[in-house]
């Protein structure tokens, strides 16, 4: 029988209700969902979705009120205590806010894991060297933490999760303390060891640049459900539900207002239209097609693709000459539009066109 890869995780019907003497919160509903091996499987969802509730599930620091959590087919929720020790030893976590104990030297921050499951001293030397070296700390383990940026903590942070050769690491918010240029940086270090290491990586996060740089595949919380989900690049380029159009919003930039306010002022005269073409991963852009059924009446205003995990996604204006049709453009991309048209009859003798 082929050997199945450690680190999936399964949601059966998971629903999580907080009890406290002010009520009863629902936090999470009816979620379903398998995680594979090896993938780096994003969740995300606004402040308050579920987020936190539903990671915390697959290494039982919450307990689900309903349904099942499955780590390679066994439900966790039968472990014994000694089983859970062992299964919070495969499942690394890495946090916010880095959780470092400030006065351990790097060194003693990463070994702490190695030390509590009692492994001998000189073994856990070795290993938290080769950790260190992974994560591009060399030289830095008599540091202490508050000598270090926030982006060197968060290396300690996923060295210390790592020590323990986990097969699934969970991030929580990871990167939602940490700068741009950091958040580029340690994300890109998070996809590496997920290449070298093979280990499954679940993050959590409210920020759709981060599921863009780095996962697979997606799930969008709502309100403790489970409201879309899928590859990353067809979320992305067919959004379906309200909440992760919202989500994306941040990342569009649209027609530049300076560019837009030229054109209209600079609009050709005669039968002119600016026609966007969309590209939401089935297709990719080829100008030179797009001349050829424009009959050369054509030009490149302005272009927002980008490529995720192969698939481009965006759009590109075009300017189509007079008597050509937007809908000759259609098989050339995933769908087509036209943003406005001029036609001599709309061109004020003097003057600009006002639109
Ligand atoms: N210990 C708790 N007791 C009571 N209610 C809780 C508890 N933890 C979370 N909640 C509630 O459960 C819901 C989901 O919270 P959760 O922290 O899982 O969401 P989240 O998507 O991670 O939010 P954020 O992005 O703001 O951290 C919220 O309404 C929250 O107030």
């Amino acid at each position: 029988m082929a050997q199945r890869r450690a680190g999936t995780v399964v949601f059966e019907n998971l629903g999580k209700v907080y009890r406290s003497s002010a009520g009863e919160v629902t936090a999470l509903r009816d979620i379903t969902l398998n995680i594979e091996a090896g993938e780096i499987f994003g969740i995300i969802g606004r402040s308050g979705a579920g987020k936190s509730s539903l990671l915390r599930t697959i290494n039982r620091l919450e307990s689900p009120t309903a349904g099942r959590v499955l780590i390679d087919g066994q439900d966790i929720a039968q472990l014994s205590a000694g089983e859970l020790v062992d299964l919070r030893r495969r499942i690394g976590m890495i946090f916010q806010h880095f959780n470092l104990l400030s006065a351990k030297t790097v060194r003693e921050n990463v070994a702490l894991p190695l030390r509590v499951a009692g492994v001998p001293a000189d073994e856990i030397r070795i290993r938290v060297d080769q950790v260190l070296t992974l994560v591009g700390l060399d030289g830095k383990g008599e540091t202490y933490p508050s000598r270090l940026s926030g982006g060197q903590k968060q290396r300690v942070g996923i060295a210390r999760a790592l020590v323990s050769r986990p097969e699934i690491l969970l991030c929580d918010e990871a990167t939602s303390a940490l700068d741009p240029e950091t958040t580029v940086s340690i994300l890109r270090l998070l996809r590496d060891i997920n290449r070298r290491l093979g280990l499954t990586i679940v993050l959590i996060t409210h920020e759709m640049s981060v599921i863009r740089e780095i996962c697979d595949r997606v799930v969008v919380v709502e309100k403790g459900e489970t409201v879309e989900q899928g590859p990353v690049w067809q979320v992305f380029g067919t959004p379906q539900h309200e909440a992760t159009c919202a989500l994306l919003q941040p990342l569009e930039t649209g027609l530049p207002e300076d560019l837009a306010d030229r054109l209209r002022a600079t609009w050709r005269a005669g039968d002119e239209t600016l026609a966007e073409l969309r590209f939401s991963g089935s297709r990719t852009p080829d100008l030179a097609a797009i001349g050829a059924a424009a009959g050369g009446r054509v030009r490149l205003i302005a272009s927002q693709v980008e490529r995720i995990r192969g698939h481009a996604i965006g759009q590109v204006l075009v300017a189509l000459g007079a008597g050509r049709q937007v809908a000759d453009l259609a098989p050339f991309a995933d769908s087509t539009r036209s943003i406005f048209t001029v036609r001599r009859s709309d061109i004020p003798e003097r003057g600009r066109v006002i639109m």
